[in-house]
């Protein structure tokens, strides 16, 4: 598919978490990586795509440091208030996108401000593969290690059937309107939604799984964080 057949799409950044499980002196995305921040990496992935109609950062209201970045003069970056947990900061972004003249038909691709090694190439597949979906999906790899269900006290119950499970990454891409919606409803009844897909198979939809590179990892805890930088190094 040539670049002028992928759609064009909205994208939000949720950037408002604290990264309690990094325990680092500052929120996860403003560590540095190759001599940048991992937010303006994960940025970069998104800002020049010829298809890109707008970019939402989520963050948090009292945050010193994302005004020190050069990027927050960007006129291509919208700031959008960050929310309690993950869900409450993209539906932030998706309200201000709405405001801003976005459509609830126009895609939204979601994506973490924790995941800067998104490839161009797994960007750009999505959109591929999803420019015909009438509801959406997301980027995801195939469970690569045999898999076991524990105990409370740490021991193997079973070994579990991993032909059909899947690890969720981002970006995942949905209609701005049925996002909104789902996001709205389960942020209503207080269920627990740790990604948009959650939201969505929540209001009875069944997002498409496309199969994306699993480098595209989510820095998560300090040891993610040393072994992209040393990918980062082999990479340069
Ligand atoms: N209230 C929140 C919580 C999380 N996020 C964002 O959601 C993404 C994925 O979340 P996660 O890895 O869980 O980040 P943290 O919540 O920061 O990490 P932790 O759970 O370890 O505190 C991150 O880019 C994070 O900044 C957000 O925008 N708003
Ligand atoms: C959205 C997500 O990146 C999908 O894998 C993830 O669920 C967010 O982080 P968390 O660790 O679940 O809080």
């Amino acid at each position: 598919m040539n670049i002028p057949d992928l759609p064009f799409f909205w994208a939000v950044i949720p950037a408002a978490g604290i990264g309690s499980r990094m325990r680092a002196d500052r929120p996860k995305q403003y560590l540095p990586l190759g001599g940048r921040t991992i937010l303006e990496h994960t940025l970069d992935c998104f800002l020049g795509h010829p298809q890109l109609k707008g970019l939402a950062v989520s963050v948090a209201q009292d945050d010193p440091y994302w005004p020190r970045l050069p990027c927050a003069d960007d006129g291509r970056i919208l700031r959008a208030a960050g929310g309690r947990e993950r869900a409450d900061s993209v539906f932030n972004a998706l309200q201000l996108l709405a405001a801003r003249g976005a459509d609830a038909a126009d895609w939204v691709l979601v994506h973490d401000a924790a995941r800067p090694n998104l490839a161009r190439v797994d960007l750009d597949r999505l959109l591929a593969e999803l420019a015909d979906d009438p509801l959406g999906g997301l980027l995801a790899v195939p469970a690569r290690d045999t898999l076991k269900r524990a105990d409370a006290d740490g021991r193997v119950r079973e070994t579990v059937d991993r032909s059909t499970i899947w690890q969720a990454y981002t970006p995942q891409m949905f209609r701005l309107g049925a996002l909104r919606q789902a996001l709205d409803d389960a942020l209503r009844t207080g269920v627990a939604i740790t990604d948009e897909s959650s939201a969505m198979e929540w209001a009875g939809y069944a997002p498409r799984l496309i199969e994306g590179r699993a480098d595209n990892l989510k820095i998560t805890r300090p040891e993610d964080l040393l072994w992209l930088q040393q990918a980062w190094v082999r990479k340069r």
